[in-house]
């Protein structure tokens, strides 16, 4: 019997974005395509002598393909190379091959040029043939960046995924008339830059950590249009709500300290001293200003400009005990599971758009992204904090980043800066606005946070030093109240050394639109 190995590729690549498994057993028996329908979950279902039913999904003893000579198929249509739309070509003609690949790529591949050449149809799918094959793909993956690592439990997928990026590479990327109309920097750029592309994108990567997988393994990913900022970073909706107006700063402030629970009354500050929590489970935390801007919203006098912003002070405020004991701790644990690296500043902007992180002299401590892609951002105590945060500051957590958790060892700061990042007012998240900082630890001494152009409210001078304390916040904003949009230089500030003992903490960055999409993206 003839093998249709054109159609069982172009089968594989139809369906094993979802299931390269499955697709492979749907491959092994696409020459008889009649025979196998769809069950009542939604999965093909073919007859029993297609399909060997031991869990061998590879195994074909049989001699139902001995197409050896690839050249056999070429004059062979491929039943699988069309185009599932009438509009297709005309897509194709406008560039959405290339603006919309998750979908044009299979849905139109005659148009965009995607379908299978004779290498794929000379693909075999016996494992003794995939593995006869291997040295052979593994070389002509080298084209495409680092060579691939290929072994363990997950081989098999990862060799398909190597496959359907030749294919894809080949006859799309670098087609002999490609319909994409990417540049050349993002072709130059589109290539594995780790031995484990494949491997990655064949357990799910590509979808789980877009911002390294689809930049850094793109070929693996088929995703080189997503290199080009353009593509990848979503823009701002016209309808985007900003988190603060004009003005909205002042009031923010004025509000969270008038209804600090732990503020209100001399019982609730004694609860706040012995770390009572309330019902719905807030701290009885109170409220401590260091600065603020003497004329408040209700005063005469009270302006909404700049040149007011600029005449009053701006505002710093702390909570004492916002944090339980078992919070903090349970925070630094998880920093320890993402594991503590040495911290970056933000570097030069990469060819795809996203910014490099660099080591810095400046700046010496460790930290650790508390991100989704191990659900440290939706445990219990990270998503109770950003929930807590959000009640105080009246703005949605889909707008903090992900908690940056520090670790400072005894002689380890970070110098004099500013955490509004300016690049960012282009971009869909919008600058930071606010830092919320949390202390996680008491340290013995030294590690305090310095803000060099606020004055200190107790000796009246510039320098104010807010000293680290397990389950203290701290919180300044990084913008102008007439003007969120535009960064107010002077809650400059700096983490000063530790003296002794570790210092541990956490940023919360607000950001004025919702920054979890560009942050996955990796378009911050
Ligand atoms: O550790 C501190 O006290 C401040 C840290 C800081 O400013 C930062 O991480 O941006
Ligand atoms: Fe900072």
């Amino acid at each position: 019997m003839k093998f249709t190995s054109l159609s069982l590729f172009s089968a594989f690549l139809f369906n094993s974005i979802n299931d390269p498994l499955a697709s492979l057993a749907l491959a092994s028996s696409a020459d008889k395509e009649q025979e196998c329908k769809v069950d009542e979950n939604g999965n093909q279902v073919c007859e029993a002598n297609l399909l060997d039913d031991d869990d061998d999904y590879l195994h074909d003893d049989d001699d139902d393909f001995v197409d050896e000579d690839p050249s056999n198929d070429n004059t062979k249509e491929d039943p699988n190379c069309i185009d599932t739309h009438e509009l297709c070509s005309f897509w194709a003609s406008t560039g959405e091959c290339a603006a919309n690949p998750n979908f044009m790529l299979q849905g139109c591949k005659k148009s965009c040029n995607n379908c299978s050449d004779n290498l794929s149809r000379n693909l075999q799918s016996t494992k003794e043939k995939l593995d006869a094959e291997k040295p052979h793909l593994l070389n002509l993956m080298k084209q495409y960046g680092e060579a691939q690592k290929v072994d363990g439990d997950k081989a098999d997928v990862t060799m398909l995924v190597i496959k359907k990026t030749i294919d894809y590479m080949k006859n799309y990327i670098y087609a002999e008339n490609p319909t994409h109309h990417l540049s050349q920097s993002v072709l130059d750029a589109c290539t594995n830059n780790h031995e484990l592309c494949a491997f990655w994108a064949a357990i799910g990567e590509c979808e789980n950590n877009i911002s390294f997988m689809q930049t850094k393994c793109a070929p693996s990913c088929q995703s080189c249009s997503n290199i080009d900022f353009n593509t990848r970073c979503p823009k701002r909706p016209e309808d985007a709500v900003p988190a603060l107006k004009p003005n909205d700063l002042n009031l923010m402030f004025e509000r969270i300290v008038a209804t600090a629970p732990g503020n209100q009354t001399e019982a609730t500050q004694v609860l706040a001293q012995q770390k009572a929590v309330q019902e719905d489970g807030m701290p009885y935390y109170t409220v401590h200003v260091q600065s603020s801007p003497t004329i408040q919203s209700k005063d005469e006098g009270y302006q909404v400009s700049l040149d007011f912003d600029k005449s009053q002070d701006p505002w710093v405020i702390t909570f004492e005990n916002f944090l339980t004991d078992e919070e903090c701790e349970e925070l630094i644990e998880l920093g320890h599971k993402e594991g503590y690296d040495r911290s970056k500043d933000v570097g030069a902007k990469a060819a795809d758009g996203s910014y490099d992180g660099k080591i810095s002299t400046t700046r010496t401590s460790k930290n650790a992204w508390c991100s989704d892609k191990n659900g440290c951002r939706s445990h219990p105590v990270a998503k109770r904090i950003h929930d807590r945060i959000q009640k105080v500051l009246g703005i949605p957590t889909q707008n903090y980043e992900d908690f940056q958790m520090l670790r400072y060892e005894k002689g380890q700061f970070y110098r004099t800066h500013h955490d509004y990042i300016p690049h960012q007012k282009d971009r869909a998240c919008g600058p930071r606005i606010l830092t919320f900082f949390l202390y996680l630890s008491d340290v013995e001494e030294g590690g305090g946070t310095g803000l060099g152009q606020i004055t200190d409210p107790i000796t009246g001078k510039k320098g104010l030093v807010v000293n680290p304390k397990k389950g203290k916040a701290l919180l300044w904003p990084s913008i102008y109240n007439h003007d969120p949009m535009e960064k107010d230089g002077r809650t400059n500030h700096e983490a000063i050394s530790v003296e002794d003992g570790v210092k541990f903490a956490a940023n919360a960055w607000v950001h004025m639109y919702d920054v979890i999409e560009t942050q996955k993206r990796g378009c911050t």
